[in-house]
């Protein structure tokens, strides 16, 4: 397993919002986390990411103890993610803001900058080189120039998809990668997801798009109100009882996640 949870727990005051969750990220594939609102989807995300102290358990990664790691060091080991509401700066063309994604990985400091060393010079270009590397990747090469505020939702996501790619990861969460955009336009995001896991990217991604998720994953986490309480393939998820009462019983917002 590339990434594996034990015992995860993250409790904020009396609510465990994950609640001693074994979870196993299998290089090469697609994994889904997928559950009602409120099942602890994001925070699980969150733990892993780093940007929430685990409250107990243990995360590996490549079978290093990551768990106690701030979500810095995680991310410059080659855990990237996104976010539900993309976080890009809208007045900054979608090039910048890959740009600014990529400077994580690289070393120059403030000196280089004042100075303009020729490391700094080295790394800026460096650094446009690979945010044109990966703006053709996810297929945005000709909005490059344009402000985010100025692209559609599902450019948006491709673009939050390629400040992701910039930091060079071995795995990549996507936070809802799909949510805001179009019915139609979801097809090039799942081909798009394909595509990185055919170039030897692990994927693992939280969605409320049910036949999305059941076209595209391998495997699927389902978490209820903190716990696992089903894993397997898309088949074995879709007849499992557990799982169809806890969609059933989630109310009006599980019942509608189709
Ligand atoms: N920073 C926080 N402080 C306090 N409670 C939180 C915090 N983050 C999440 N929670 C709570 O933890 C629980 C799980 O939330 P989380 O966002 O992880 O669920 P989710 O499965 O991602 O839901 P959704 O599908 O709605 O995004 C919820 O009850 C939420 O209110």
């Amino acid at each position: 397993m590339l990434i594996e949870t034990t015992g995860l727990t993250k409790a904020f005051g009396g609510l465990t919002a994950v609640d001693d969750v074994d979870v196993g990220i299998e290089e090469g594939k697609i994994t889904a986390i997928i559950g009602p609102n409120g099942a602890g989807k994001s925070t699980l995300f969150n733990v892993i990411s780093g940007f929430h102290s685990s409250t107990n358990g243990k995360i590996t990664f490549n079978g290093e103890d990551i768990t106690k790691k701030k979500a810095f060091n995680i991310a410059k080991l080659g855990i990237a993610r996104t976010f539900q509401t993309t976080n890009l700066f809208e007045q900054a063309t979608v090039m910048d803001n890959v740009v600014i994604g990529h400077r994580l990985r690289t070393k120059s400091g403030v000196f280089d900058a004042l100075l303009q060393t020729p490391r700094l010079k080295r790394e800026e270009r460096a650094c446009r080189e690979k945010a044109e590397e990966v703006l053709t990747f996810v297929g945005l090469q000709k909005e490059s120039d344009r402000l985010v505020s100025d692209i559609s939702q599902e450019a948006k996501k491709r673009a939050a998809f390629a400040v992701a790619l910039a930091t060079d990861p071995k795995i990549v969460f996507l936070d809802e990668p799909a949510a805001g955009v179009n019915p139609e336009e979801t097809g090039g995001l799942v081909a798009l997801m394909r595509k990185m896991v055919n170039n030897g990217l692990t994927v693992c991604l939280i969605e409320h798009k049910m036949q999305m998720i059941m076209e595209l994953a391998d495997h699927i986490v389902v978490l209820n109100q903190g716990k696992k309480i089903a894993e397997g393939t898309p088949e074995e998820i879709q007849n499992n009882d557990t799982v169809i009462q806890a969609y059933l019983g989630g109310g009006e917002e599980a019942a509608d996640a189709h």
